[in-house]
């Protein structure tokens, strides 16, 4: 089991924050486009510039190597990068399950990145995160491209995923109702401070 703590946490142009994700627990963020959501992520990723400290299971990102901070605390973009041809090739299993749980065939794995449309890409990138097996997930706008049908089973596996795995999720999401079906615990950013969410 896991959690993640953010101590006085600085993303860029944000004011610090503390903040506690259980094992297990969601914790959604939303504010104006262009507020600083996607870079407050990729900061905790320890892929933006930071200040303060982050910790998983109680580590800080400072006492571990940053290869090992990435591979711990997993980054789903909004729009995913893929170095290979063909699919299969970035993953580390054959995750039949987890594809057809997504709503896709075992054969997309033999695809061409180059084929698959933005709503495959989409579940195809959350499959390759879940199948490293992160302690922590940074999810930006997971559903974005996503049908209703695509979107729930894609929220139930996130959410049944954090339960199994004790991980602690920092999801973005601009649906309010999407916020409140996956999360107790809602944030937004007003200005340059994170603050619980208005009328959650
Ligand atoms: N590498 C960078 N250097 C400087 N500023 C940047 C950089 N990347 C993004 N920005 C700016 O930082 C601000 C926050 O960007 P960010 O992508 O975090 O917004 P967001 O809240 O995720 O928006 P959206 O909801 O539209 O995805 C924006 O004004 C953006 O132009």
């Amino acid at each position: 089991m896991s959690g993640l703590e953010l101590k006085q946490f600085e993303g860029p142009g944000l004011a610090p924050i503390d903040l506690s994700i259980e094992p297990g627990e969601c914790v959604t963020l939303t504010g104006l486009s262009g507020s600083g959501k996607t870079r407050l992520l990729r900061a905790i990723a320890d892929l933006d510039p930071h200040q303060g400290d982050a910790l998983v299971a109680g580590h800080s990102m400072f006492a571990m190597p940053a290869t090992d901070w990435r591979r711990q605390v997993g980054l789903l973009p909004a729009e995913s990068h893929w170095w290979r041809d063909q699919v299969s090739e970035h993953f580390i299993t054959t995750p039949i399950q987890l594809l057809a749980e997504l709503g896709l065939d075992a054969d997309c794995l033999g695809w061409q990145v180059s084929r698959i449309s933005s709503g495959e890409r989409q579940r195809l990138a959350l499959a390759r995160l879940l199948d490293r097996k992160p302690a922590v997930l940074l999810l930006d706008e997971p559903t974005a491209n996503l049908d209703p049908d695509n979107t729930a089973h894609v929220e139930q596996l996130i959410l049944r995923y954090a339960k199994e795995h004790g991980a602690a999720i920092l999801w973005v999401s601009h649906d309010p109702l999407q916020r409140k079906r996956i999360s107790q615990h809602r944030l937004q950013i007003v200005g340059n401070r994170i603050a619980a969410e208005a009328n959650a």
